[in-house]
């Protein structure tokens, strides 16, 4: 579905459908950003390009959080920018409730955004700091069609998005200017606004990573209270695993441009699969802590993350990864579905069975790669 320019506004709001509805889902979503060419680049034919996403897909559903964890770099804002529809794609499909859904500014990302939002990591950045609260919240109703028609309509929806973040008595914050907040009361007016627009999704990226340690639980725990008051679809997109296993329902871990696994939050941060995952949870320093919440981790684990320009054949974790066989350097692993909980799966040759066999010492493939040496 292309949204056109006349199109209804969309009818769904927070409160309609089932609980485990699909929002919204990418398929195959893939994003490369041109490298500015140099001039012996212009005799040849080739076109570099940093392949920050490649064939990524997620779905988000309803009364649900699905976090997508990995470190800086790994292209987990790029994936969100491109469901917000602020990217261009290079290719896959974005659907809402089941169409693909191209839209390029204008109108159509108007009604686009009226059911998809973004959240961003730095709330002062992204509140204008010569604007009070009451003109940013505003401008979302109305921008929105959810401001009413009269001025006590407005004053009502203003007095309900302010009590939605807990900002409460609204009249102590309507006039405030953003310097006038701490980070976590702008984090909530940024919260507001978004939902001025009464979305079905939300895309969070990395939302508590700028606030102080002491106050990122009360914002994720206000973005859980929505999620189920509201039964909105979140994206939570964050460095810090921990995290993820505290407050979202799945988790999908990214790898320098590619998912490399996915399930159960529980299950993928308590029974990690793929070497990557372990590598993650092992370098937090207290895998039982709620990391997030307590400090700001940044890159972690051995080696550093490949190139985005000429990335690793086969699997990209390969140069870093302990359990490396020969296929990882050529093939390019598919999903596996590791069998332990239902949904969980990892990119990772050590499932699959075929290549496990091979790799056994005795094996015909492994006396003929030996032979090679
Ligand atoms: N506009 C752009 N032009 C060129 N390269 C870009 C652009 N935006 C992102 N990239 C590159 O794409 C890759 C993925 O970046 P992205 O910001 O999505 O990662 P991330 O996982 O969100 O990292 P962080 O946690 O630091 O925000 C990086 O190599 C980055 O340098």
């Amino acid at each position: 579905m292309t949204l056109s320019n006349s199109a209804p506004a969309p009818a769904a709001g927070p409160a309609s459908g089932p609980a485990t509805e699909v929002v919204l889902e990418a398929v195959g979503l893939t994003k490369h950003f041109p490298v500015r060419r140099k001039l012996r680049d212009l005799f040849t034919r080739e076109h570099a390009a940093v392949h920050a996403v490649d064939d990524v897909n997620l779905v988000l559903r309803r009364g649900h959080v699905t976090a997508l964890v990995g470190e800086s770099g790994s292209g987990k804002s790029t994936v969100a920018r491109l469901l917000a529809q602020l990217y261009p794609r290079t290719g896959g499909d974005i659907l809402l409730h089941g169409d693909a859904v191209t839209v390029k500014g204008g109108r159509r990302f108007r009604a686009y955004a009226r059911r998809v939002q973004m959240i961003f990591q730095d709330p002062f950045a992204s509140l204008n700091p010569v604007h009070t609260v009451r003109y940013h919240l505003t401008r979302a109703l109305k921008i929105h069609g959810n401001a009413g028609r009269t001025a006590d309509d407005l004053e009502r929806a203003l007095a309900d998005l302010l009590g939605r973040v807990s900002l409460t008595p609204p009249e102590r914050y309507l006039e405030k200017f953003p310097h006038e907040l701490s980070g976590g009361q702008r984090q909530r007016v940024a919260i507001a606004r978004a939902l001025g627009a009464n979305p079905e999704a939300l895309l969070a990226d990395e939302p508590v990573s700028m606030l102080d340690v002491s106050i990122r639980l009360g914002v994720l725990n206000l973005l859980r209270d929505l999620k189920e008051r509201l039964n909105l679809a979140i994206l939570y997109i964050t460095h810090d695993i921990a995290s993820a296993r505290y407050f979202a329902d799945e988790t999908m871990v990214m790898y320098a441009g590619r998912m490399v696994e996915g399930g159960e939050s529980e299950t993928v941060t308590q029974n990690p699969a793929h070497p990557y995952t372990r590598l993650l949870i092992e370098s937090a320093p207290d895998p039982d802590r709620i990391s997030g919440l307590t400090a700001d981790t940044g890159d972690r684990g051995n080696g550093e993350p490949p190139s985005l320009i000429n990335p690793p054949a086969g699997c990209r974790f390969n140069p870093r990864c302990p359990n490396v066989m020969p296929r990882c350097t050529v093939d390019l692993p598919p999903r596996i579905e590791i069998g332990d909980r239902p949904g969980h799966w990892a990119a990772c040759w050590l499932y699959d069975p075929a290549t496990v066999a091979a790799q056994q010492p005795g094996s015909a493939a492994a006396a003929t790669e030996e032979a090679a040496r």
